[in-house]
């Protein structure tokens, strides 16, 4: 709750300090407008002819300020939702590569698609519990001045309602925080299943297994530990209201000794005040769940930027004539038990200006982490990276990384070809289609979209490359690219557009297992557990 507050306080001063003060107004108006009331019952029936009218704005101006303080908030909490999604975002984006491998992208997505929602929902509850607090006070204050001995026992009921409430939310909340942990396991989970719908239709004893047992004891855990939190919170609010009708009950039926027309009136307004409390518990399991649902994304952002990335510094074209990039003693290790632990490196060797560098090797011989460290989204762990003798520090990462286009395993096609320096020249755009045989399925829409990518994987990978060709880097990686096309596209790939790219100065490194096509480079690096184990040069005829 303390979060929820401190989090609209930062992220939208101007409006919170108007929706704390509308807030405020409106809960002391509330308990104004019982005193009003009080105060005509207490007149015996001579009412003064201004109390009307006093009702009258009162109601008006309780009834108005609330509204307005949750109107604000709502308008808020709509764009916090923007905020916070942004957040995030450029947090994964901004953080280190690996750093966000090991986070893990189901897990940033359920921050993103869940613990948002909870966040928005849960701060309209704000201005009700801001204004609880003041139509509390005032009250108090009130109850005071008619008889302090009321007062006296208004306050320490408060007291002890607040001890009671604490106490119970504190084992709601460790409970809600542990149905939040076992969301990112649901998460994956839901990944797993939706992306394996081919795998456990095939296979009705998985399917019984995964979707029946192993996804219903996950999501059993978060729906019991939900329960449980938000069952806690309703016990908090529960014990909170039994110590006010204790209160009453006190008042009324106790030895206090107070005269009929004080317990009349201060009953009367102790049942306002419980009716405004039920109010504000209402919302206290979404402000709960809101809650924890923030520090999860707290903790997600704050996983992420443990990592942050060095590559947001302006490219500015340093490294625009470079000749050649050396790979000096570089080393990269994935973490983890003795069996399980990879350590690449330490690798020697350099890309030159306008060569084919193809790069071979065993499946988990490391191909791909070298590709990660060649275009710089890994950072060598040891060893260094020069350009003609540059050190690639962070100050020279974003220059380094804008030489590369890259097509890795996993590549992804955007819709939009924003950002592509070639994709305003349609014609150009329409010559690479052809090109690759994609201009009978795609085209280019006038927005700048592709009309699109629902594709087949081979197809996807072409498409993949006419990205590539229209952001007309100087370095071209492939990771695999020739591994879902067909013969007649190999050999395209290989014998025309390899040749066609280092005829126009690129550079290309290849990842490939197809050996029928290892002349096609200039060189070929074989990698074999982690290290280079062979590099041959061809001649430009073969
Ligand atoms: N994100 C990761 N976390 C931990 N270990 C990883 C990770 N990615 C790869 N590895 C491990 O590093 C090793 C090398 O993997 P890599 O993907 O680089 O090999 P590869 O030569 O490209 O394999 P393939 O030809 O099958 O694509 C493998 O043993 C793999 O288990």
């Amino acid at each position: 709750m303390v979060e929820l507050l401190r989090f609209l306080a930062r992220s939208a001063p101007r409006n919170f300090a108007f929706a704390t003060v509308f807030g405020v107004l409106g809960g002391a108006l509330g308990a104004g407008l019982i005193v009003v009331v009080n105060e005509g019952l207490r007149s015996n029936g001579v009412i003064p002819a201004s109390l009307p009218w006093l009702f009258a704005v009162v109601v008006v101006a309780s009834v108005t300020t609330r509204t307005v303080a949750q109107a604000i908030v709502h308008r808020v909490s709509h764009r916090s939702i923007v905020r916070l999604r942004r957040d995030l975002i450029d947090a994964m984006l901004g953080a280190r590569l690996r750093r966000v491998e090991e986070v893990g992208q189901a897990s940033v997505y359920s921050a993103l698609a869940d613990d948002v929602v909870l966040v928005a929902n849960a701060l309209p509850g704000i201005p009700l519990v801001i204004a609880g607090a003041a139509f509390v006070t005032v009250t108090l204050v009130y109850l005071l001045v008619v008889s302090p001995l009321v007062g006296l026992a208004t306050a320490i009921a408060i007291a002890l309602g607040v001890a009671l409430y604490l106490a119970w939310s504190v084992r709601g909340t460790r409970h809600l925080t542990a149905a939040r942990i076992e969301q990112d396991a649901l998460f994956t989970a839901f990944k797993e299943v939706t992306e394996g719908v081919k795998e456990l239709k095939l296979n009705a004893e998985r399917r019984r297994l995964i979707a029946g047992r192993m996804l219903d004891r996950t999501a059993e855990v978060h729906r019991r530990e939900s329960v449980t939190g938000l069952t806690l919170f309703l016990g908090a609010g529960a014990s909170g209201q039994l110590v006010f009708y204790a209160l009453l009950g006190v008042l009324m039926f106790g030895p206090l000794g107070l005269p009929w027309e004080v317990v009349s009136g201060t009953v009367l307004v102790l049942l306002f005040a419980v009716s405004s409390l039920d109010a504000v518990l209402t919302w206290v399991p979404t402000l709960a769940k809101g809650a924890v649902a923030l520090e999860g994304m707290r903790g997600r952002a704050a996983a992420l930027s443990e990592g942050v990335d060095e590559g947001a510094a302006p490219v500015t074209g340093a490294f625009a004539a470079w000749d050649r990039i050396s790979y000096e003693g570089i080393h990269h290790t994935y973490p983890g038990p003795r069996n399980e632990r990879f350590v690449l490196g330490p690798l020697d060797f350099t890309l030159e200006r306008g060569e084919v560098v193809l790069i071979s090797g065993p499946n988990g011989s490391g191909k791909t982490t070298l590709a990660k460290l060649v275009t710089g989204l890994y950072l060598p762990e040891e060893g260094r990276i020069a350009v003609d003798g540059t050190p690639v520090d962070e100050v020279h990462l974003a220059e380094f990384r804008s030489l590369f286009s890259a097509i890795y395993a996993d590549f992804q096609v955007f819709e939009t070809l924003v950002g592509l320096p070639g994709a305003g020249d349609a014609d150009r755009v329409q010559h690479y289609l052809e090109r690759l045989q994609l201009a009978d399925r795609v085209r280019l829409r006038p927005d700048g979209t592709w009309s699109t990518t629902k594709l087949s994987t081979g197809q996807r990978k072409r498409l993949a490359l006419v990205c590539v060709l229209l952001e007309d880097r100087d370095i071209c990686l492939f990771d695999e690219w020739a591994a879902d096309q067909d013969p007649v596209f190999k050999e395209v790939f290989y014998r025309e557009l390899l040749p066609e790219l280092k005829q126009r100065g690129k550079t290309v490194v290849a990842i490939t297992h197809d050996d029928r096509y290892f002349g096609a480079g200039d060189r070929l690096l074989r990698i074999e557990n982690g290290r280079i184990e062979g590099a041959r040069t061809y001649e430009p005829s073969c």
